[in-house]
C-alpha cells in the first residue's frame, strides 16, 4: 500500500481537488461535487482524490452527505454540478468503463434480496461477461474470501445482516475490481462480524484502492491511513489520520470539533456555516468590507455637509 500523500489540512470552501503525490495515480476523483434536492444541498462542492493503493475513510455524522457523494462517484446519481471519475473515467459519460474497475457496496446492501447468494453472484458474473470456467472460479474465490459457504443457497432476505453485508461485499468483488467504494460496510454488525469484515478489508487493502464510509471512529484507525471528512455536505478535513489530532485530544474530540458539537455532551454548538474548516482562517469578504466602508464614507460626507 502506498503512503498517503495528501495535504494534511483542509481546504477552503472552494478547494482544488487534492491530487496526491507526483507518483500517485488518481483512482477515485471527486471534483466539485454538489447535489441539490430543490434548494437543499445534500453536498456542496466536495473535492478529493484517492490515489492507487490508498485506503481512505470517508467520515461524517448522520446526514453529512457520505452516501450521496458515494452514489455520485459510482455513477448511481448524477451530480448537480461537478465531475466524478473512477480510474480516469467520467462516471456521467463513461460509466461502463469506470464500472469495470469498480466494486460498490451500497448502504442498503445487495440488490435482489429474493435471490440466493449463489444466484446473485452467478448473475453478476454473467453480466460482467465471464465465461463458465472463470465464473465458477471467481464465485469460489469470493465465497471463500467473504466466508459465505454455509449460506450460499439460502435466500438473501432470510440471512442475518452480517451475512447480507458479506454477500454485498462478494458481489462488489466478483470481477476483481481495482477500486472499492464501500458504504458503511460494518453498519449494524455485531462485534464478531465487525472483526471479520475488518480482517477482510485489511487483506483487500494490501492490493486495492478503497474508499469506505463510516461514522465509527475506531474503524478509521483500524483500516485507513487517511481521512476525508464532511459535515452538512461540505468537506471539513482531508489528510492523514495522525495529523487530525495534533493536540492529542482524541478522535472523538476532533470529530465533535469539526462538526460543531460539544465534545463532552455531543450537543450542537453553532450553525454549520460557522464551523471552522481545519486550517482555514476566517475569510473576510472584501467586497462587503469595501461596500461597508463606502456607506460609512457617504454617511460621514452627508453629516459634514449638514454641519
Ligand atoms: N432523494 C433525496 N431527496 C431529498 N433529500 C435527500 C435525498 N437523499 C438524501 N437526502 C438528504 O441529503 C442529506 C445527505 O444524505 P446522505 O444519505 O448522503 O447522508 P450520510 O452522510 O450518508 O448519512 P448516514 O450516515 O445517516 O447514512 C440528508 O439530509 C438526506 O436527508
Amino acid at each position: 500500500m502506498s503512503e498517503s500523500t495528501s495535504t494534511a489540512v483542509a481546504p477552503e470552501s472552494n478547494p482544488a481537488p487534492s491530487t496526491g503525490g507526483a507518483s500517485g495515480t488518481p483512482m477515485i476523483e471527486a471534483i466539485g461535487l454538489s447535489k441539490y434536492y430543490g434548494i437543499f444541498a445534500a453536498t456542496r462542492d466536495v473535492s478529493f482524490t484517492v490515489n492507487k493503493g490508498e485506503v481512505v475513510a470517508f467520515l461524517g455524522p448522520n446526514g453529512a452527505g457520505k452516501s450521496t457523494t458515494m452514489k455520485m462517484l459510482t455513477g448511481y446519481l448524477s451530480p448537480s454540478t461537478g465531475v466524478a471519475k473512477i480510474a480516469g473515467h467520467d462516471m456521467s459519460h463513461d460509466r461502463l468503463a469506470g464500472s469495470r474497475n469498480l466494486g460498490y457496496l451500497p448502504e442498503t446492501g445487495p440488490l435482489y434480496p429474493e435471490m440466493t447468494p449463489y444466484g446473485l453472484l452467478d448473475f453478476f458474473a454473467e453480466a460482467r461477461g465471464m465465461n463458465k470456467k472463470t465464473k465458477r472460479s471467481q464465485i469460489e474465490k469470493v465465497v471463500d474470501l467473504c466466508a459465505l459457504s454455509s449460506v450460499i443457497y439460502k435466500p438473501i432476505n432470510k440471512l442475518s445482516k452480517g451475512y447480507r453485508q458479506r454477500v454485498g461485499m462478494a458481489q462488489a468483488l466478483i470481477h476483481e475490481p481495482e477500486v472499492l467504494i464501500l458504504d458503511e460496510p460494518t453498519s449494524g454488525l455485531d462485534p464478531n462480524q465487525i472483526r471479520g469484515v475488518r480482517q477482510t478489508m485489511t487483506r483487500l487493502g494490501q492490493e486495492k484502492t478503497i474508499l469506505l464510509s463510516t461514522h465509527i471512529l475506531q474503524e478509521v484507525t483500524a483500516m485507513a491511513s487517511r481521512v476525508v471528512m464532511i459535515n452538512e455536505g461540505r468537506k471539513v478535513y482531508d489528510g492523514p489520520i495522525d495529523a487530525m489530532d495534533p493536540d492529542g485530544n482524541g478522535l472523538d474530540h476532533v470529530f465533535a470539533d469539526l462538526t460543531g458539537h460539544d465534545p463532552v455532551t455531543g450537543a450542537k454548538l453553532v450553525s454549520d456555516d460557522d464551523v471552522p474548516k481545519r486550517g482555514q482562517t476566517q475569510q473576510v469578504d472584501e467586497d462587503s468590507v469595501e461596500s461597508l466602508e463606502n456607506e460609512i464614507l457617504e454617511d460621514e460626507t452627508t453629516e459634514e455637509a449638514d454641519d
